[in-house]
């Protein structure tokens, strides 16, 4: 027993050969490098990013159905044939995205998405429960590109009502043709039979409902959004989706559930970005801000008991069980198929190739505690610190994975992190000033900055023109003097600060220069011709 728990013991402790073993081992990674299991699921290909972190995802959201209307008579001695007595059906509940802080990405997620449908109505005019909600939490700063389906609309952030007054036949007076389902489904019926004159007594209320533009009896009608949301300002540009009208026909014959679950993966072999650009019709909104709420998908409304049905509706003698039933049925929820994309809101992007410093920078800039190791790629997600000044104004610092020559090409963690650029409102370019250094085989800091910029640049253009500062990192090193004062004959026209990230020096004048940067209305980024290389 004891042996057993040495030997587990030392497992734990002993060291791995490399750092990039121990990473491999699951200790700071999401993966195992066991090979898959015979007979078990293809091993997926999956780019580094995808393991690390999921910031694009598919979803497929379908409201609950609404439950059926009861269709019931309550007989009595006195009373032999019998009064109708069935209750309506409950309404599905919606499929709802939740901001939150505790979340970082949406691994915690699943493709298909569906709320619970709502109670059937029963016998004495008991209606439906409501079916519940299902709530799936996001994280901040995320995207919402619809696909296919209804637009999404804001929620209030209200409880759900256990019960609705407005349900119950017997209580409330109001007209029946007010409902969106009433609405539109009776009047098609009357109409088809030429009953028209029958609904004129109702004619005043379903024009004052509609003028209200109320979409169901109830009054609880949701903001459908129109265009873009964007639920708080910020001064990143948003990157425009190409509409492809040609491919929604596509997906029109598809079944909703029908999917198999890897055709909605993330980790597929077709290039992911090429694909949703194909598909996405256009970003419907974001969340921002933690509690933000947005219904993707419907609940169907219950369908009407036989006491509302007889007691409201003129119904045809001749199709009077086919008319009930249809009544009756609940109406199904919405669907909607959607994308979600991650982008970071920060006010300060540290960008810089692998082992520049970048999370060690964080970490001295803020409580942030990132990862840090001396090997590349350690930052497998965008790090967010808060650097807070005596004034208490606060600056959110995201450290970015490194980037490298080719990232807008999919090389290294690829381009999924440019995205989380896009949101920053200012550039700190963290250069490496040792990487050429004592024999080391790195790239000078100058073509470090050069490569940054049209990486940059590649990935979207004019990305590098908001106000940029350089940090000269690992000023400590032997030589890093005179690679600073190098640097700085090569580099013209943006605030320098050399730093050691480690030791903490330097950092305050970065604190104050950071602050002067955010700050500042006039100042430029980094101007590719003002960087001398060889
Ligand atoms: N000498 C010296 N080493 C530093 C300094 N700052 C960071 N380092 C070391 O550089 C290595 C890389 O630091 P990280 O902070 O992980 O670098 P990174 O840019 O976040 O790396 P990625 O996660 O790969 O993007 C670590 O071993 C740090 O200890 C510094 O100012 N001086």
């Amino acid at each position: 027993m004891w042996r057993r728990q040495q030997a587990l013991l030392l497992r734990r402790i002993s060291p791995l050969k490399s750092p990039a073993a121990w990473h491999a081992s699951g200790m700071g990674c999401y993966y195992s490098t066991e090979p898959p299991e015979a007979g078990g699921r293809k091993a997926k290909t999956a780019p580094l990013q995808a393991r690390g972190m999921v910031d694009r995802f598919r979803l497929r959201a379908k409201g609950g159905d609404g439950g059926n209307g009861c269709i019931s008579l309550r007989r009595s001695r006195s009373d032999r044939q019998g009064k109708p007595d069935g209750g309506n059906g409950g309404t599905g509940g919606d499929v709802i995205l939740e901001c939150s802080r505790s979340v970082w990405d949406f691994s915690g997620l699943q493709h298909h998405t569906k709320a619970s449908r709502g109670c059937n109505g029963l016998s004495k005019n008991q209606i439906g429960t409501r079916g519940s909600d299902k709530i799936a939490q996001v994280p901040v700063g995320t995207v919402i590109h619809l696909v296919q389906g209804e637009q999404p609309s804001l929620a209030l952030n209200k409880p759900s009502r256990a019960l609705d007054p407005w349900d119950i036949p017997d209580v409330v007076e109001h007209s029946p043709f007010s409902s969106s389902r009433i609405g539109s489904k009776t009047v098609k019926i009357l109409d088809s039979n030429q009953f028209s004159q029958q609904i004129s007594s109702k004619k005043n209320a379903v024009e004052h409902e509609g003028q209200r533009g109320n979409r169901n009896h109830r009054g609880k009608e949701p903001y459908y959004m129109t265009d873009f949301v964007r639920t708080e300002d910020y001064e990143g540009t948003i990157q425009k989706v190409e509409i492809d009208e040609n491919d929604q026909s596509d997906y029109e014959d598809e079944e909703f559930w029908e999917d198999d679950e890897d055709e909605l993966d993330m980790e597929e072999e077709v290039p992911e970005e090429k694909r949703d650009e194909e598909e996405v019709q256009y970003s419907v909104a974001e969340l921002t801000k933690p509690g933000q709420r947005l219904i993707i998908a419907r609940g169907g409304e219950g369908g009407l008991g036989n006491a509302y049905i007889l007691k409201e509706m003129w119904l045809s003698k001749t199709n009077r069980q086919e008319e009930m039933a249809s009544l009756s049925t609940g109406q199904p929820g919405t669907e909607t198929y959607l994308i979600l994309e991650l982008k970071s809101i920060a006010d300060v992007g540290l960008v810089g190739l692998p082992n520049a410093g970048k999370s060690t920078l964080l970490s001295v800039l803020s409580k942030a505690r990132p990862e840090i190791a001396d090997y590349a790629f350690t930052t497998l997600r965008p790090n967010i610190g808060s650097l807070t000044y005596e004034d208490y104004f606060s600056v959110k610092v995201a450290d970015i994975p490194g980037l490298i020559k080719g990232a807008h090409e999919n090389r290294g963690l690829g381009h999924a992190f440019l995205r989380h650029i896009e949101r920053t409102k200012v550039l700190a370019y963290v250069l490496d000033l040792a990487a050429t250094l004592n024999g080391r085989k790195g790239v000078p800091p100058w073509e470090q900055l050069r490569d940054l910029v049209m990486e940059l640049e590649y990935y979207q253009e004019g990305l590098t023109k908001r106000p940029s500062l350089i940090v000269a990192n690992k000023i400590d090193e032997e030589g890093a003097d005179a690679m600073y004062e190098e640097l700085k004959k090569r580099v013209q026209g943006v605030p320098m600060f050399p730093v050691c990230a480690i030791l903490e020096e330097g950092v305050p004048d970065l604190r104050i220069g950071l602050r002067d940067l955010m700050d500042a209305s006039d100042l430029q980024g980094v101007d590719l011709s003002k960087i001398v290389v060889d």
